[in-house]
């Protein structure tokens, strides 16, 4: 039986994406994304699911840096999967007890409202996932009162809820990956999603248009760009892009190649089926036909035959 590295423990949003997204699959949880990541990488898992983005947080920042920096993965799935919080304690806590709360970053935030209204004054410190940090609220002496987590931790660790749905806006998702290890990319399904990362050759007036431009003039929608700190000083940036359409498309061919030569590198991170099934709008002139023609066309003409 294959498996998928996720980050843990068991309990966490990432697992049940992963279930989603691999039924049949093998499960092995690590403590943290980048060791779910290496997991993938060194072959002890056949790949990994990780989050990559949330609809109120933003971009999992350490899923974006490990994508760009460490040894070669592809994107080959991804997965929408709402998110709904829950407050855990031990039993026979009650809301007025907890002083020290524990979750991941990304749901501290999504919960704020909720934090500050209902526990003023709590402290909240970061865990590595909103199951670890039910995992430690369940822990004997743990330093903890309360955990916000998905519901189902609260079944695995032994924990109560005392507050469902408890995140400041009811129809929040995060998009979870699965990564493999380099080789075949997944066939072309109409509704496909291509995701890369640019480096620029130098900083120029225009640089980001230029880019920009390899997808707008051969009528591929962008549907995410990040840029991320290259870490060189302020100033110095690289840009995640996710656009429609799969690489075997001839404008999402042509686009990144064009992007190959402009910049200093591009690295390509797969072309995979998107979650929403949603099909591009191919502009007139965009289509495989048309770029066929074209390229028909020129030979014709450089042969002499105008
Ligand atoms: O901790 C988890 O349960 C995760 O799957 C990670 C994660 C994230 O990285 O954003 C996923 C969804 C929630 O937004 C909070 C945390």
């Amino acid at each position: 039986m294959s498996k998928l590295a996720y980050l843990g423990p068991r309990g966490t949003f990432c697992e049940a994406a992963l279930r989603l997204l691999a039924p049949d699959v093998e499960g092995v949880p690590y403590a943290n994304v980048t060791a779910a990541l290496e997991a993938a990488r060194s072959g002890t898992a056949d790949g990994a699911v990780v989050p990559l983005e949330n609809s109120v947080e933003g971009a999992i920042t350490q899923t974006l840096d490990e994508l760009a920096w460490g040894p070669p993965l592809l994107v080959t799935g991804e997965l929408l999967l709402p998110v709904e919080f829950t407050l855990l304690v031990r039993p026979g806590t009650e809301l007025a007890q907890i002083k020290r709360l524990t979750t991941h970053p990304a749901a501290h935030t999504q919960c704020r409202g909720f934090i500050e209204r209902e526990l003023p004054g709590a402290v909240v410190v970061a865990a590595a996932s909103t199951a670890g940090a039910a995992q430690e609220v369940a822990a004997p002496g743990s330093p903890y009162d309360a955990a916000i987590s998905p519901a189902i931790a609260g079944e695995y660790y032994g924990l109560t809820a005392i507050a469902s749905n408890i995140g400041d806006r009811s129809d929040t998702v995060t998009r979870f990956i699965r990564v493999s290890p380099p080789g075949l990319l997944p066939e072309p399904t109409g509704a496909d999603r291509t995701s890369l990362v640019v480096f620029l050759q130098d900083d120029h007036p225009g640089a980001l248009l230029e880019m920009l431009s390899e997808f707008a003039v051969r009528g591929v929608n962008l549907t995410r760009i990040e840029s991320r700190p290259t870490g060189d000083g302020i100033g110095h940036y690289f840009f995640h892009f996710d656009c429609e359409g799969h690489v075997s498309d001839a404008r999402v061919g042509e686009a990144i190649s064009g992007l190959h030569r402009l910049s200093s590198d591009v690295r390509f991170l797969g072309s995979y089926p998107r979650a929403d099934a949603v099909a591009p709008q191919v502009r007139r002139g965009t289509a495989d036909a048309d770029f066929a023609e074209a390229a028909d066309w020129l030979s014709r003409i450089r042969a002499g035959r105008v």
